[in-house]
């Protein structure tokens, strides 16, 4: 199964390239889509929804958003996603066309999940997003939460951005979320889109099932994108490098319930002191 993805840089039109597409024809996902595009200097990208619902996230540079009769302006706070403040983003509802302009050359996600019921476009500024801090010791992550299951604005969308310093590990203790079976577990699809600072640097992640069906681990350079059909999915960050990645998840049920591989769980039960160092 192909889980990593590496970026191109496929021009769709003059000042419009796209780096990343994830859809239910190229990869084994059924719920979750996604796309990077690369937006230059007054140049618009466009695009009509089906069935299914998008969150356009502006992962660096400032653009405009154009849906029905909204005008989103200047939106977008980094030129780097390592400045770790949140970003500006815009969620769009199924059957709507929208418009992408840039105001500076821009680097924008666009996550997709399947959506029947229409809900009101809007915007989620920075401002919006949860910040929070977790894990201790060396698995400290600083996570963005841009469309939590606590939040009604989407019928299927979860998006999390998530900063994993030098030497720590995230997504970990190992947890999956592949069996729908609330409330135990859910059964969410993710996609992982990696960028590392320096950008010479690189991380590793494992996906791997309790049969070991899948058990692939993967030297994942900045912009691939790595593809979480099912099972555990943790990521380890090399000395030196931090790591950021944008996570989309969708399923049958919009809840987050992850369940956590019984032979690692025992990390969370350490302590720390107050440095968050044993
Ligand atoms: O807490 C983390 O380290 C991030 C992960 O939870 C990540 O968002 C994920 O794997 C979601 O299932």
């Amino acid at each position: 199964m192909r889980l990593l993805v590496r970026p191109q840089h496929e021009t769709l039109k003059n000042g419009v390239a796209v780096v990343h597409e994830v859809t239910s024809e190229n990869s084994p996902l059924r719920y979750v889509a996604f796309k990077v595009i690369d937006v230059d200097l007054g140049a618009t990208y466009t695009e009509t929804l089906g069935k299914q619902e998008c969150c356009i996230v502006v992962l660096t540079g400032t653009v405009n958003v154009i849906v029905g009769d909204d005008c989103f302006e200047s939106i977008g706070t980094r030129k780097t996603v390592f400045e770790k403040r949140p970003t500006d983003s815009v969620y769009v509802s199924n059957d709507q066309d929208f418009v992408v302009e840039a105001i500076e050359k821009s680097r924008v996600a666009l996550c997709y999940a399947p959506s029947e019921r229409q809900k009101p476009t809007r915007l989620i500024k920075a401002s919006d997003n949860e910040i929070e801090l977790r894990g201790i010791l060396n698995n400290q992550r600083l996570v963005h939460n841009i469309l939590p299951d606590s939040s009604p604005i989407a019928n299927s969308l979860l998006v999390v951005e998530v900063f994993t310093g030098s030497g720590n590990w995230s997504s970990y203790p190992p947890h999956k979320h592949d069996r729908d079976n609330l409330p135990t577990e859910s059964l969410l699809e993710e996609t992982y889109y990696h960028e590392m600072s320096p950008t010479q640097g690189f991380v590793f992640q494992r996906v791997y099932t309790d049969d070991l069906e899948i058990d692939e681990t993967m030297t994942v350079h900045h912009g691939d994108v790595v593809i979480v059909p099912k099972g555990y999915h943790p990521v380890g960050v090399p000395d030196g490098y931090t790591s950021y990645y944008l996570n989309v998840m969708a399923g049958p049920t919009r809840i987050w319930k992850f369940y956590n591989d019984p032979e690692h769980e025992w990390i969370l039960e350490r302590q720390s002191n107050e440095d968050g160092q044993e």
